[in-house]
């Protein structure tokens, strides 16, 4: 009998969820934008059921009240079939976790103490593993962490130039998106070997973003750091700060701390800059020179980011672009590889303009590449994995 499996991934503005029965989607889809336009999408391959509608106040503005708007969904799709496993995404593993693990009541105490290194994301993590094992009673739960990962990647990039004790304790560079750079990875190595074996850097644009540099395979640097603010600004997110900025808010300006939280996480970044909005859709479409803007300094953090990266690669064969903006925005991946000649990587208008998945100009030694992530499929199979190691053999 084939397996169901579930998997839940809150990211900061969605909650995107497939149901497997052994590898294939039974059904998939999302609801995006949370914190502005909500908005579900879903696809039923069995029952031929389809949503592409906005959420109604009632249904959902938050993750907590679209989660509970969507069990009951599942529950009716599932008829009456039982649930082998949910498998979350969460975003914070801290220390001690470079494998997904089942959870276990400990284990929950453990990821809730991360919480404000992670507070976008965490809580909803948490909250979705809560209102599955109530509705899911039976199933094994497993936990899929975004920080894992980068849990190898070398010593210089997991510490920050601050007193010893502190990375003891555990103030050190984490990175985050690990599950999609990890679904990448192996999703090069199945059908571009060549390339998984070479220096890659792969650039995870979506309401959250980050830069990952990658060498036959594994993490050997990324863009965020402690938690998930560092690094290129993001829909709400500030991205790389100089931290005495953070210092005058708290003493000069008299923030507390939770204002100066609530800046640097939800009013910054893209909807900081343009006073317009947090999505991309929104600026690129726009004429108001402040969503340029934003979109300009968007473009120079990832740039800069992709010399640094090549640099520590020492060199560059491929660059990936992901994620919702990187995988739709032509807009922004030609405005990032537009005058790269001197680093050999030239794109081809027309088949970026067409999201080829190999958008290089014939030209270009460097390959560019746009590769639809798939967190699901990645926390999917951990969890299969995790699933045949729970089973005791009968
Ligand atoms: N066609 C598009 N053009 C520009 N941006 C897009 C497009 N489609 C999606 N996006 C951007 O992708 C973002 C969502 O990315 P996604 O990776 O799904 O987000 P999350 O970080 O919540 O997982 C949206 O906020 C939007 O800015
Ligand atoms: C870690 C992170 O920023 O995730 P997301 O892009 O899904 O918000
Ligand atoms: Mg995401």
């Amino acid at each position: 009998m084939e397996r169901v499996i579930l998997v839940l991934n809150s990211g900061s503005s969605s909650i995107k969820f497939t149901l497997y029965t052994g590898t294939r989607e039974q059904l998939t889809g999302q609801i995006s934008g949370l914190g502005a336009t909500p908005h579900i999408k879903l696809t039923s391959l069995v029952s031929e059921t389809k949503l592409d509608r906005p959420l109604t106040a009632d249904e959902g503005v938050t993750h907590r009240t679209a989660l509970a708007a969507l069990l009951p969904v599942l529950e009716t799709e599932l008829k009456g079939r039982r649930v082998d496993a949910v498998g979350h995404r969460v975003v914070h593993g801290g220390v001690n976790h470079a494998a997904p693990l089942r959870i276990t009541q400990e284990l929950l105490g453990e990821l809730r103490a991360l919480e404000p290194l992670a507070p976008l994301h965490q809580p909803h993590n948490l909250a979705g593993i809560e209102a599955a094992t109530e509705a899911f009673p039976g199933a094994l739960q497993t936990a899929c962490f975004d920080t894992a990962f980068h849990r190898s990647h070398p010593w210089v990039n997991d510490t920050f130039a601050l007193p010893r004790s502190l990375y003891d304790e555990g103030v050190r560079r984490y990175g985050f998106h690990g599950l999609s750079y990890e679904y990448i990875c192996s999703y090069l190595k199945k059908t571009r070997p060549d390339v998984y074996e070479g220096r890659v850097i792969v650039a995870h644009l979506g309401n959250g973003a980050s830069m990952c540099a990658i060498r036959d395979g594994q993490s050997i640097g990324s863009t965020m750091g402690f938690t998930a603010l560092d690094g290129l600004p993001m829909g709400t997110r500030c991205g790389q700060l100089d931290p005495g900025v953070v210092l005058y808010l708290l003493t000069t300006k008299g923030l507390s701390p939770d204002e100066v939280s609530d800046l640097l996480y939800k009013e910054s970044g893209l909807k900081g800059l343009s006073g317009i909005s947090q999505d991309m859709r929104a600026l690129t479409t726009s004429d108001d020179p402040r969503a340029a803007e934003a979109i300009d300094y968007f473009v120079f953090r990832i740039r800069r980011e992709l010399g640094a990266m090549a640099s520590v690669l020492g060199g560059l064969d491929t660059v990936v672009f992901t994620g919702g903006i990187g995988e739709n925005a032509a807009l922004i991946r030609e405005k990032v590889c537009v005058d790269q000649g001197w680093l050999g990587l030239a794109i081809d208008e027309d088949r970026n303009a067409g999201h080829a998945e190999d958008i290089s100009a014939e030209t270009s030694r460097i390959k560019v590449l746009v590769i639809p992530t798939n967190e699901e499929e990645m926390i999917r199979r951990h969890t299969e994995a995790l699933i045949s190691a729970n089973t005791v053999p009968a």
